[in-house]
């Protein structure tokens, strides 16, 4: 049934939803060539392989539109852009489960890296390891100045460690040294430092989206053929070199996942959550 209703449709009317098939994500059109795609699984978006899989092909169906130009990422809960990685996913799980996990995972990543749409990040809340990556993948990023806030890699302090392609989309966004120091202190930055480092490009105090939404349509008005090539070029290079690394890449994946030490530190991380 979804897949005979137009994205427009689908959109402005989301009582057509039912709740059997929850999509996980609200598309909504503030403008006639911007879609906003807000993140909608409570408590705290994180990214289980339903979720990816349901972002990954409104991308597409929005990219499908050819009137929409640019795309706004954000979220339905105003502390929380995105959790990141659904843990539970990663603790105990069986191997043909993980590999699928993962390749949703790639998928989505290639699928926003790549777009044609211009990408907006309107990071409301905190966006730890996948939801930071999720926001690195866009071509804009616009957060919040709430200093409570935390965006960045902490993998790391789940004794995880990031994939080559996000360790290569970090270094192009903040840098090799930085990158490093990120990278193996497992740190959050608060948006005045992501800021400074160039995670995030601009600071709000007030509303977050409606300055998402400028952008978007300031990204809107550029001619198309010119942003989609230039967009290309520099993001070509890391597509090409996940894309032809799958397999290696669910292999060194799962591989890292399924270990004991690693099932251990998992475990210990999401009771230290539930305690909280
Ligand atoms: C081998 C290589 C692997 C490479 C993979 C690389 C890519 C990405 C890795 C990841 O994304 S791993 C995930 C990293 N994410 C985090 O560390 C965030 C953890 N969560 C938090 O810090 C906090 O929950 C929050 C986001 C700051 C929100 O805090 P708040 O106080 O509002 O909510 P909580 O009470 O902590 O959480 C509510 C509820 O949600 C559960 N939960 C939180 N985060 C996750 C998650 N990422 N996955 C699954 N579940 C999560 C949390 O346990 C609570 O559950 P209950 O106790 O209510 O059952």
């Amino acid at each position: 049934m979804l897949s005979r209703l137009s994205p427009r449709l689908l959109s402005s009317s989301p009582r057509l939803l039912s709740s059997s098939i929850r999509t996980l994500v609200n598309v909504t059109y503030p403008s006639p060539s911007v879609a906003v795609l807000e993140l909608d699984r409570p408590p705290v978006n994180s990214l289980s392989l339903e979720m990816a899989t349901s972002i990954t092909s409104h991308i597409k169906q929005i990219e499908s539109d050819p009137q929409i130009r640019s795309l706004i990422l954000t979220s339905s809960n105003p502390k929380i852009f995105s959790a990141g990685l659904d843990i539970t996913e990663m603790s105990r799980p069986s191997k043909t489960r993980l590999s699928t996990f993962w390749r949703s995972i790639q998928s989505l990543f290639l699928t926003l890296y790549s777009t044609r749409l211009s990408t907006i990040s309107c990071i409301t809340g905190h966006s730890p390891a996948g939801g930071c990556l999720l926001s690195m993948s866009c071509d804009y990023r616009v957060m919040s100045r709430n200093p409570k806030l935390g965006i960045g890699l902490n993998e790391t302090r789940l004794g995880i460690a990031a994939p080559f392609w996000l360790k290569d989309l970090f270094v192009k966004t903040v840098g090799y040294r930085e990158a490093e120091l990120g990278l193996s202190r497992g740190k959050l930055y608060s948006p005045e430092e992501a800021l400074k480092i160039g995670l995030v490009d601009e600071i709000v105090d007030g509303e977050v989206y409606d300055v998402a939404v400028e952008r978007a349509e300031e990204y809107a008005e550029i001619p198309e053929k010119g942003i989609v090539a230039t967009k290309r070029m520099c993001r070509g290079e890391l597509v090409r070199d996940l894309e032809g690394k799958i397999e290696e890449d669910v292999g060194w994946f799962t591989d890292f996942i399924l270990e004991e030490g690693t099932q251990k530190g998992i475990e210990g991380y999401l009771k230290s959550l539930s305690k909280k």
